[in-house]
């Protein structure tokens, strides 16, 4: 009994959690869609270009824990590639799967299409080496269990992209059966002897410190230590402060939650006190020029523990091999209440401002825009913020207990939010998604919007047009700044065309945008976009903050 090298992979994806895999066809992988399509737990997505399909994928690994992309050779993976990027900046296992040429062809030295137009076409295999965790060729069917099980295990293991290349003559080739899941899913405790000594030595320096604070940082999520966590956080009893790249993996409806700790532009006065403790536990924390504000907000060494996903760091030790949560775990259960940062915060908490209503017909700003969008959400709400101003919206929000924030912040790519929201959607279509995105972004990957209303998804989308790259005007501004200005709620009569239900709006005032939304809370066969068209300039003043000090660590001059 056996089976074919594209029922093996299909039953694999099925096996680790995947319903839905996101494709672009093309001739190099269309038997191998074929063997996908057929398992009766898979059921593709088609997305409008191989860029988008990889960020669809990133964004429904954000969802349902992993994903699978499937392109065509170089044309399609090239493209790809950059929401593989994303993937592992982000520590999202996405798996690409990309279609090459018949076997035979390098054999007979052949010049194919869609190369680069020479005999080697191992080219991809190689780029795609330098982005994944995990880089496989399938170019012998006995090959292919072994190969296919190795990336995947990767994949899930290190919570990294991997790359499966199946040439257009293998996908129907017979292969021995799979084995259990279990063999792919199994991954090697932490080292006991390791975890007792990184255990003991954190109780000890927390305990010789007078005020620590815990800080939460994205990897939280990949590491699935979200609870564990919140475990060692009541605990301690200690202030807690989250990346901005991790808002919402600390519930901030929490009395010990103190706010989104980005330097200066910080949110809740978590700056105070981070820079008011004497050791923060820094859990799953990626510090980087943006998430540290150009490198002003990053505390000495001798007042960080840093837990790593299999790591943890001290100032002067190193222990290897631990999982994150079984660390936080151990440590809940060592660690002695301490709760003077938390007795500080509340000396410190700001009163949030009472922000009023704006006149309803006066042209809208971003203040009242950010007014209205808050009172949207909701404990399902998922709110994704692009890059650009609407980081700094989005991260300034409060989110009630179960709603959740999605933002691209390692990667950056500008325009991620609109495939990546529609690809979560995918894998989670109980939650309200609600998207923050500027219009030079948008203009990046727009067509997406056309498959929400292919796929019927009532997301709605804030469109911020501010008429620009704003976060770049900021940063360093210059003629490359302005772009043309598109009339984007006209789209949707486009993207529609005779059998859509996406709903489009312009609104230039208060009154306009909250008609709006309410328009879109009755649009359930559908996306809505609303265009909200402010002034140029009007952004947050933490962009203005921020950017001032990235450009001042870009402009550093070299070492020399
Ligand atoms: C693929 C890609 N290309 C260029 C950039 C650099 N960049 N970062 N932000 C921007 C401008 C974003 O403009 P918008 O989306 O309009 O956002 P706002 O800041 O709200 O105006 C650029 C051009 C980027 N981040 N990603
Ligand atoms: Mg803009």
């Amino acid at each position: 009994m056996t089976t074919t090298v594209g029922s093996y992979l299909a039953t694999r994806l099925s096996e680790v959690g995947i319903e839905n895999h996101f494709v672009v066809p093309g001739d190099y992988n269309l038997a191998l869609l074929d063997k996908l399509q057929a398992h009766p737990k898979l059921e593709e997505v088609n997305c409008s270009n191989e860029l988008n399909c990889s960020f669809a994928a990133e964004g429904y690994a954000r969802s349902k824990g992993v994903a699978a992309v499937v392109v065509t050779f170089s044309v399609g993976a090239f493209s790809a590639f950059n929401g593989i990027g994303s993937a592992y900046g982000e520590n999202l296992p996405v798996i690409l799967i990309a279609g090459s040429p018949n076997t035979n062809d390098s054999i007979d030295h052949n010049l194919l299409h869609h190369t680069i137009g020479t005999h080697n076409f191992d080219y991809e295999f190689e780029m795609a080496k330098k982005i994944t965790c995990a880089a496989v060729q399938i170019k012998h069917a006995k090959d292919a269990p072994s190969l296919i099980d190795f990336a995947i295990r990767e994949c899930l293991a290190k919570k990294k992209p991997c790359y499966i290349e199946v040439p257009t003559n293998m996908s129907t080739q017979s292969c021995a059966l799979p084995g259990p899941i279990e063999g792919v899913l199994y991954q090697s405790p932490s080292e006991p002897k390791t975890l007792t000594a990184a255990v003991d030595a954190a109780n000890k320096l927390i305990g010789s410190r007078l005020k620590p604070t815990l800080l939460a940082g994205p990897k939280l999520k990949s590491a699935g230590a979200e609870k564990a966590f919140l475990r060692l956080a009541e605990a301690l009893g200690c202030a807690v402060a989250v990346l901005p790249a991790a808002k919402s993996l600390f519930p901030e409806d929490h009395p010990q939650y103190a706010g989104v700790y980005w330097g200066n532009v910080s949110t809740k006065k978590a700056d105070a006190i981070l820079q008011w403790s004497d050791l923060t536990i820094c859990a799953g924390c990626v510090f980087t020029d943006y998430s540290t504000t150009g490198w002003t907000s990053l505390q000495p060494a001798t007042h960080r523990i840093e837990v790593d996903s299999d790591n943890v760091k001290f100032p002067d030790h190193y222990y290897g091999h631990i999982k994150l949560a079984d660390f936080l775990d151990a440590l809940a259960k060592k660690v002695s209440k301490n709760d003077k940062s938390v007795v500080e915060y509340q000396r410190l908490r700001p009163v949030p401002p009472a922000i009023k209503a704006a006149e309803p017909s006066a042209a809208i700003t971003r203040q009242e825009m950010a007014r209205q969008i808050q009172g949207i959400i909701n404990s399902k709400t998922t709110l994704f913020a692009e890059t650009g101003d609407s980081w700094f919206n989005g991260v300034q929000m409060d989110l009630p207990k179960g709603a959740k924030f999605e933002v691209e912040m390692q990667w950056g790519h500008i325009g991620w939010s609109v495939p990546a929201c529609f690809g979560y959607s995918v894998g989670a279509p109980d939650r309200e998604i609600v998207t923050m995105v500027g219009d030079g972004s948008f203009q990046m990957t727009v067509q997406e919007v056309a498959q929400m209303i292919r796929l019927k998804q009532p997301i709605l989308i804030f469109l911020i047009n501010n008429y620009g790259y704003t976060i770049e005007v900021e940063i360093h501004d210059g003629p490359y700044n302005n772009i043309k200005n598109w009339n984007y709620a006209a789209l949707m009569e486009a993207f529609n065309a005779n059998d859509g239900h996406g709903k489009g709006f312009q609104v230039k005032t208060g009154a306009e945008l909250s008609e709006a939304i309410k328009k879109a809370k009755s649009n359930t066969r559908g996306p809505t976009l609303i265009e909200i068209q402010i002034n140029r300039d009007d952004c947050t003043n933490e962009l203005i903050s921020w950017g001032h000090y990235v450009a001042l660590a870009n402009a550093r001059p070299p070492i020399t």
